[in-house]
């Protein structure tokens, strides 16, 4: 089943169960990441409460949702930054919620966190290096490793002597992501890619004029739009999953295959992307 298709959506508390999967479905099977009734705490809080989330190999997944709803924190729990308290959390169909953070790095989870963690004091390609040596997986070459991350990213490329801390946001982003895709991931995890991008020069001066003519400024979203297009680009080449955190609905709309929105600690829609309607927005998403 083509879940961005055929899946219908469905309101929380029952999102999409699979009463057809047993809970240890056959490695080949699964979902490439499956978590059950997932809580977690931070101090003594209990922050996420029975989150249930799928992603297929190759799709591309939107998990979204108001500040503060517990998004940052369950992608905490998937790369092992925070423990799992209670449900189960699967990868390739096998638990992984022993292993260590480096140890599911290594498994083929690549993580790019809320603020990108890029090495400012490092050069581009120092920063790159570290995704090379770090986790490599995969038995490609490193030549041809970079050249994809050059093709997705070209200003990498031009800018490899540059230290990290100069670079624009964006450019940033692109580093980050760049540096997690050459560790091979088979799911990359991007924490608000479009976070902290500055507005592009072009919407600046819309904006100004809109002021001059004095007609409201538009307040739509600005985001990368390389980031934009690696993502598709990447959902073409249909070698690795995505979950992407992220605000912009219009954004979501272009790149996802399925979404989740969450509410207080759990999951409370999902569906298709196209099943992001308008009235869903307003319900779960809008501030
Ligand atoms: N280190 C911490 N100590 C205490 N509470 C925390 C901590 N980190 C997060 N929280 C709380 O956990 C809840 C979920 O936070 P989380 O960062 O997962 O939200 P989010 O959905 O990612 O929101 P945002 O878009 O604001 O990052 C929030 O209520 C937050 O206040």
């Amino acid at each position: 089943m083509n879940p961005a298709t055929a899946e219908p959506i469905l309101e929380t508390p029952a999102i999409r169960t699979s009463a057809s999967r047993s809970p240890f479905p056959a490695p080949d099977q699964a979902p490439l990441l499956s978590l059950r009734e997932v809580e977690a705490f931070i101090g003594g809080s209990r922050i996420l409460r029975g989150v249930d989330l799928d992603i297929e190999a190759g799709e591309v997944v939107a998990l979204m949702g108001r500040n503060g709803v517990g998004k940052t924190t369950t992608l905490k729990v998937i790369t092992g930054l925070l423990p799992l308290r209670g449900g189960s959390l699967m990868f390739g169909g096998r638990p992984f919620d022993r292993l260590s953070p480096d140890a599911r790095a290594r498994a083929g989870i690549g993580y790019v966190p809320q603020g990108r963690d890029i090495f400012p004091h490092l050069t581009v390609e120092e920063n790159l290096h570290i995704g090379l040596i770090v986790h490599r997986r995969g038995g490609g070459s490193v030549r041809d490793a970079l050249d994809r991350v050059f093709s997705l990213f070209p200003v990498l490329k031009e800018m490899l002597s540059r230290k990290g801390g100069v670079l624009s946001g964006g450019q940033q982003q692109q580093l980050a992501i760049g540096r997690a895709l050459l560790t091979e991931p088979r799911l990359l995890i991007l924490d608000e890619p479009t976070e902290g991008i500055q507005p592009s020069i072009i919407d600046h001066i819309g904006d100004t004029l809109r002021r001059l003519k004095n007609e409201p400024v538009r307040r739509e979203p600005r985001y990368d739009e390389e980031v934009q297009s690696a993502i598709k680009t990447l959902k073409k080449e249909g070698r690795l999953a995505i979950l992407l955190v992220e605000q912009y609905v219009d954004f979501c709309r272009d790149v996802a295959d399925r979404f989740y929105a969450m509410d207080r600690g759990a999951v409370v829609v999902s569906g298709p992307i196209a099943a992001l309607t308008d009235e869903v927005v307003r319900k779960h998403l809008q501030v």
